[in-house]
Parts: structure tokens; sequence; C-alpha cells
């Protein structure tokens, strides 16, 4: 599934009307029948509602469904909040056309009364004022309406193609915006329904086929299975663990070595055929006591000189396939000339996660060091708020933004994780993931996710079907894990949950 801005959506209006020749009356049809029968579905017996009609395209939806429901036997009160000699062509012939059925009410300034009490009566409210062609700043009167709306707490409110007040490029809110309990959307999924604060606007929603024709592919994915589930194969009876890469794991200075311990499990259990710990010196002895399957060695901040036990003698030395730096790694004199030594070397997928992610930061001219390895950092917002020198607020604001950029400016493959994580590439497309669940909103769990991606990387599959399969499977195990209360949730139900996530997706 795509998910398309309002720009290809004006595009994909225009072609598939003016190219392909559908007129504008057809889709117009068809999308307010597909609300029409999402009303009737949920409400099979006639009830009392209120559609609010704006004066575009979204208001042409609005009289569509004001007639359906109305030859469906429903008491139906339909409010102009416009001039109506104003309304566009197709918007202005449903407009006649509901007229045969029942009667408009125009707002008009003096106040807002009688729609106050249709309001107060009404058991369904169908949101048609404003759509994808909504500017910034709602207008008097939509903007008290909306605010009328939102006091209805006993009415169902459905919102037509997008709720009124949400941006949907942006997700942002224009002051205010009507709280629909279930939107039904056109062609495509817009990204306000993955962003905050419209995704809390839009309720539950879905999307409807209404024939229309989107000349190129949107750049922007909904992630999901087909993706990547090929990846997902059974284990040959004639497998050992050769087959199945090494990984190694980076990090876990003191105080923190239980994230190099996640990391890890994590990867066993993502199939990773062995898996190396590689902890600061001093380190190593708790946490051999803490592990059962992996291999563990030592680090120093001084590392890059090549004698046996140092990294860079092991990195050339054994054949890993997969480098995870950053769990638990802390902050240390010299840091910076040591990361840089490492991603001079490492030549296959190298995963940045946590402090890593912060020494970069702090050092962006490491990535200007001649790296052979492909890059995919793992950022939460606070981390990608240092890499940008900017505040959370700001990655928070505009995240799909700050991630298309930072990928397409750094060639790194960038994981900005959240409720909705948004994986951007390099070449400006991006991916953002549905599954979650609030239950991973605990350290730890980005340690799980970090082990994931390095496990498939580490098999041999694909940067991009490794990241979304990581993200998607790590996602559903949190919701899996959710058996009891959500805030108990612990990283160990977490890992327990990748065995029977992995295979729902397995073929
Ligand atoms: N794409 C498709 O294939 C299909 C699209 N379809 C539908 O068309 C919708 C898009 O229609 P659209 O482009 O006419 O825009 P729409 O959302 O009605 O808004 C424009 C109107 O709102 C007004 N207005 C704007 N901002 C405002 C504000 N802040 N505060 C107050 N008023 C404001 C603006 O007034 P103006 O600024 O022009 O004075 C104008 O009157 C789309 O969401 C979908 O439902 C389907 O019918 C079938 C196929
Ligand atoms: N509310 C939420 N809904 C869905 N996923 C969430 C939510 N909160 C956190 N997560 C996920 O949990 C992980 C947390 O990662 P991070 O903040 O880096 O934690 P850690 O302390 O383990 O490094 C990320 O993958 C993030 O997407
Ligand atoms: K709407």
């Amino acid at each position: 599934m795509y998910l398309c801005t309002t720009e290809e959506m004006r595009e994909l209006d225009r072609y598939t009307i003016e190219t392909i020749g559908i007129p504008g009356t057809v889709l117009m049809e068809r999308a307010g029948l597909a609300v029409t029968q999402a009303i009737l579905s949920r409400f099979p017996l006639p009830k009392r509602a209120i559609v609010l009609i704006g004066t575009g395209n979204n208001g042409g939806d609005g009289w569509v469904i004001a007639r359906h429901l109305c030859q469906s036997g429903w008491e139906v009160k339909a409010w102009l909040l416009g001039d109506p000699s104003k309304l566009p062509a197709d918007a202005r012939c449903f407009y006649d056309a509901y007229r045969h059925f029942g009667s408009v009410s125009v707002l008009s300034a003096q106040g807002m009364d009688g729609l106050e009490s249709d309001l107060e009566d009404t058991e369904v409210i169908v949101d048609a004022l404003l759509g994808t062609g909504a500017k910034d700043g709602l207008r008097f009167p939509i903007d008290q309406v909306v605010q009328k709306v939102n006091q209805c707490h006993r009415a169902w409110t459905i919102a037509v193609d997008l709720p009124t007040g949400v941006n949907a490029d942006t997700g942002k809110v224009m002051d205010q915006a009507i709280y629909a309990d279930y939107t039904v959307t056109f062609a495509y999924p817009k990204w306000a329904f993955y962003l905050y604060p419209g995704a809390d606007y839009v309720g539950d929603w879905d999307v409807v086929e209404i024939g229309t024709v989107l000349p190129v592919t949107p750049k922007v994915q909904v992630n999901r299975p087909s993706l990547w589930d090929k990846a997902l194969c059974h284990r040959s009876p004639w497998s050992h663990k050769g087959r199945f890469g090494h990984l190694l794991v980076i990090g876990g200075a003191d105080g923190m070595l239980g994230a190099v311990r996640m990391a890890g499990a994590a990867a066993y259990r993502c199939g990773t055929g062995k898996v190396t710990l590689t902890v600061p010196q001093g380190n190593e002895q708790s946490l051999k006591g803490a592990v059962m399957q992996e291999m563990v060695w030592s680090w120093s901040g001084d590392d890059y000189f090549a004698d046996e036990s140092s990294l860079s003698y092991r990195l050339r030395s054994e054949q890993f396939s997969a480098v995870v730096i950053g769990p638990g790694l802390g902050r240390f004199p010299g840091e910076e000339k040591w990361l840089g030594h490492l991603l001079e070397q490492i030549e296959h997928p190298v995963i940045l996660d946590a402090d890593a992610i912060n020494i970069l930061a702090d050092h962006p001219h490491l990535l200007d060091l001649k790296i052979a390895a492909p890059l995919i950092c793992t950022p939460h917002p606070g981390e990608m708020a240092r890499l940008l020198r900017t505040t959370t607020q700001d990655v928070e604001q505009r995240r799909n933004e700050v991630a298309r950029e930072y990928a397409m400016s750094t060639g790194m493959v960038v994981v900005l994780k959240g409720r909705f994580t948004i994986i951007a590439f390099p070449d400006g497309r991006q991916v953002v993931n549905p599954s979650g669940h609030p239950a991973l909103a605990k350290a730890g769990s980005g340690d799980v996710l970090t082990g994931m991606i390095g496990a498939w990387l580490a098999q041999g599959v694909s940067i991009e079907e490794a990241v979304l399969m990581a993200v998607y499977l790590h996602g559903k195990a949190g919701e899996h894990s959710v058996t009891s209360a959500e805030q108990s949730v612990s990283v160990d139900e977490i890992l327990a949950a990748l065995g029977p996530v992995i295979q729902q997706y397995s073929f």
C-alpha cells in the first residue's frame, strides 16, 4: 500500500479526469457511496444524521452521502457552510440532485442556534467540510462548527477523506480539528494518519478505491509483509550455523551491559548463526556470566592499534557479516577516532545505534571518511534531534521530512523510531510502519530492534528487506507480548514473542 501527498492526490485527480476521461462526478458518486456504505454497515437501521458540507469537492461528497442516506430512510439534516452559488461544478451537480430528496440549511452569519440544536439531537455526524484542499487556519464559521462538533459526545462522527482541520501532509492541526471516530479516505492513506497529532483525530480508518489512477509511483509506502516475507523462509534440513551469518555487537559500557545482551538475544531469536558481543575491557567477565550462546570479547577506547586483541585485528580476521555499534556503548575519550577507524575498516552493513549515533552527532565529519560499509542508523526522536542539532519537538513535528532529508544527505538508511517508525532511504523513498504498541515504550526495546535488523543483515537479507522486516516484526512482537497489563510487558516477553510472530509470517 502506498501513501499519497495532497500534491499527488491532485495529480491523480487531474490524470484520472483529464487523461483517462473518467468524469469527476463518477469519482464523487463512488466516493460518497463508499462513505454511505461504511455508515450503513455500522448502522443497518435508519438513524438521524447531520451532514456538514463545505464549499469544495469534499462538500461534493457530502451531497452524495446526504442523498444516499435519505434514500436509505435516514432522517438527514444537510448543513452547507458557505455560499451555494460558489459551489464547483461537480459539487453543484450533487447539490441539485440532493435537493430532490431533502432540504438544505445554510449557516448564516447571524448565528449557530439552528445547527447547535440539530447537533444536540443527532446520532451521526458526517464531516464533509474540508478534505485535501484545506489551507491553513480554519476560517469562520468552520472553526466554530468544529468546536461544536467536538462537544457532541453522544454522536458518532465520520470524516470524509480527512477530518476537517487536519493537514493531510503534515498531520498538524489548524488550531482545532474534528475528532472523528472513523475516517473513510479515498485511494490512498495520507501522511496525517501516521503523524502526530493528526493520527489522533482520524479515529479508525479505511481506504476505499474509487477508480482513480496515479500516473507515477508514489515515493512513500506503508510497511507490509509482502515487501519482505520472501526473505523469511524455513530452513533446509541440511542447515548449519555457518549459513546464518555472524553478527558482531559492539557496546556494553559500565552499567549498560544489558543493551548488548538484549541485542544479542534478539539476533539469536531471529536466526543468526553466530553472535559475538564485545564490551569495554573489564566488563567481559560480568557479561560472560550473563549470556548463554553469545561469544564475548572486550575492546578498549584506543583499540585502533592492530595488536591481536584489538577490535581492528579481529574485524579483519573473523568473518562477520554485519556489525552493530552502539547499544550501551557509552562515551569515552578518543571515541571519535575510535569510531572513525572502525567505520573505515568494516565492509559489511553497519547499524549505528544509541551512543554511536550520539558520537556521530558530535562529530558529523565522520561521514566524510572513506566508508565502504552500507550504514543504517536507528535514532529515536531525541537522537535524531542531536544529529540535526534541533529539538526533539521539531523532529516530532516534521518526522517524515527530517528522516527523508537526513537519509538523502548522508546516504544512510534512517530508521526514525516512534509510534509509527519511518524508514527513509537515500534515494528519497520512505516506508512508514504501521505495527507497534506503547508496551514497547521501555528501555531495551530499541536494543531488541537493533539486534533484529543486525540478525537479518548478518544472514544476507538485503538491507531494505532486513530493515523493513525487523521494524514490522518488532512492532508485531510488541503487540503480541501484551497479554495482560501493557505497562508490565518486559523485554523478555518481547523477545519471547519473536518466535510466534516470525512463525506467522514465514512460509
Ligand atoms: N482526489 C480525488 O480523486 C477525489 C477527491 N474528492 C474529494 O475532493 C476533496 C478535495 O476537494 P477540493 O480540492 O475541492 O478541496 P476541499 O477539501 O473541499 O477544500 C476546498 C474548499 O474549502 C475551502 N477552504 C480551504 N481551506 C479552508 C479553511 N482553512 N477554512 C475554511 N475554508 C477553507 C475552500 O474555500 P476557498 O479557499 O476556495 O475560498 C474550498 O471551498 C477530497 O478531500 C475528496 O473529499 C472526491 O470527491 C472524489 C475524487
Ligand atoms: N508508543 C509506541 N508505539 C509503538 N512503538 C513504540 C512506542 N514507543 C516506543 N516504541 C518502539 O520501541 C523502540 C524504543 O526504542 P528506543 O527509544 O531507542 O529505546 P531503547 O531505550 O531500548 O534504546 C522503538 O523501536 C520504538 O519505535
Ligand atoms: K472532511
